[in-house]
């Protein structure tokens, strides 16, 4: 959102009220949306236009795609909400201080809803809840998981294997297209022709919510195998599970074995005996691709792996180093929103009531969206109005006066 740069974060703010700077395309203005702002032609998007150009955010990766533009503009518009909230209320409110306050309330709801929605999904709620692992939240009161020895640093084998769960996306980016099927995920690629189009970032809001996410195993989408950076005009593209691969190699990451023992978990002693914590089909894949089973990538390795307690997405040694890194970043920063002296109690109670769901309604025209916002909808987890989910769980913004 801000980017982790004090350059960043002061190209990005409007200057004024605390909020950030907008998209001023005709196009979205004509769409009276708000969308993240134009940025340079440099970032190698396909044909910019002046009406259409490549986007600016606090992370540049977001023009790889529309479902990225659409998920960054909605946290800027609650940004813009909150901030407008703020500047008009608080006493002696400046435009600094009210961007400052705006940007420590949307970086708590982030840590929130990942900690609380996303990180018990891809650990499974065993692991999660388990208090060895120091990852769990609390329901109240502050948290003195704070550790100063401990290092909040990102280690290499979470950014180039384990935390790679490209397994999970599809195909397509449910935007419909004029035959009423859903775009060819490729098209999204650094095309500013998509997300300049009149409705997609709304469609695209609403519709990654009703998507399900594919299953976690080896059976990656088609375009992850052969699309990746595709051009719309060119026949193919990178593979990016090859790329996984090669990146894990190149960071220097340890083997799958090595990471099993780092992990404390069972050697496995052949290819053979791959068996034991994979299905014999991966097994005999992956003896086909490796003559010795000390060669096996991490990536390669891990992602064949069986879940672990049959609940969560991977399998134990991805577990170990997703756990591991969910752990450092929580009780290695001492800003978390869980510490004491970050908020007060009545302001941390109210970021305790935001939810994924919430952010989406108060910002985008849906009108209903199940609670768990990152669980697909079902019985037990219900289509809800819009009105009823802000009545549940929104922040009352007066907390942070
Ligand atoms: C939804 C469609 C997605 C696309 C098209 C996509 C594409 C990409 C691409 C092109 C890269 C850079 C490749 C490289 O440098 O090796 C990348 C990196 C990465 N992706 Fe994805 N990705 C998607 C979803 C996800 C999801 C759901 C996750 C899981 C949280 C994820 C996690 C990562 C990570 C951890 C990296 C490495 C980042 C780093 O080292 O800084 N991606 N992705």
């Amino acid at each position: 959102m801000y980017g982790n740069k004090d350059s960043d974060a002061a190209r990005l703010r409007s200057g004024s009220g605390g909020m950030l700077k907008i998209n001023d395309s005709p196009l979205i203005k004509a769409q009276n949306v708000v969308m993240v702002p134009g940025g340079s032609d440099a970032l190698a998007c396909v044909a910019p236009s002046p009406d259409r150009k490549c986007v600016d955010a606090g992370d540049i990766r977001v023009n790889l795609h529309t479902g990225l533009v659409a998920l960054h503009s909605l946290f800027l518009r609650e940004h813009n909400r909150i901030a407008q909230f703020l500047f008009t209320r608080l006493p002696g409110a400046t435009d600094e201080t009210t961007f400052q306050m705006t940007r420590k309330i949307v970086g708590a709801m982030v840590q929130h809803i990942s900690y609380k929605e996303m990180i018990p999904l891809i650990l499974g709620r065993r692991l999660y809840n388990d208090g060895r692992n120091g990852v769990a939240l609390r329901d109240t009161g502050y948290s003195n998981s704070y550790n100063p020895d401990v290092d909040a640093t990102v280690t290499v084998e979470f950014a180039a294997a384990a935390f790679r769960l490209h397994t999970l996306a599809g195909n397509e980016l449910p935007v419909l297209q004029d035959n009423g099927t859903e775009t060819p995920f490729f098209l999204h690629f650094f095309n500013p022709n998509m997300w300049y189009k009149a409705g997609v970032l709304d469609q695209l809001i609403a519709g990654m919510a009703r998507k399900r996410a594919q299953n976690f195993d080896v059976d990656f989408s088609f375009v992850f195998q052969n699309q990746m950076y595709k051009p719309p005009n060119r026949s193919t593209g990178f593979d990016q599970l090859a790329m996984n691969v090669q990146r894990g190699r190149d960071h220097g990451v340890p083997t799958y074995l090595q990471m099993r023992k780092f992990c404390g978990l069972p050697p496995i002693n052949s290819l053979s005996d791959l068996e034991r914590v994979t299905s014999p089909q991966n097994a005999a894949n992956l003896a086909s691709i490796y003559k010795n089973i000390n060669d096996v990538d991490f990536f390669a390795g891990g992602m064949s792996e069986k879940p672990v307690n049959g609940e969560g997405l991977s399998g134990p040694t991805f577990a170990c180093i997703l756990t591991e890194q969910f752990r450092r970043l929580k009780n290695g920063d001492r800003f978390f929103y869980e510490n004491e002296n970050v908020f007060t109690p009545s302001q941390l109670q109210e970021i305790r009531k935001v939810s994924l769901a919430t952010i989406m309604c108060l910002n985008s025209p849906i009108n209903n969206v199940q609670a768990r916002v990152l669980e697909a909808h079902s019985a037990t987890n219900p289509l809800m109005s819009c009105q009823d989910i802000i009545a549940r769980s929104s922040m009352r913004l007066d907390a942070f006066l």
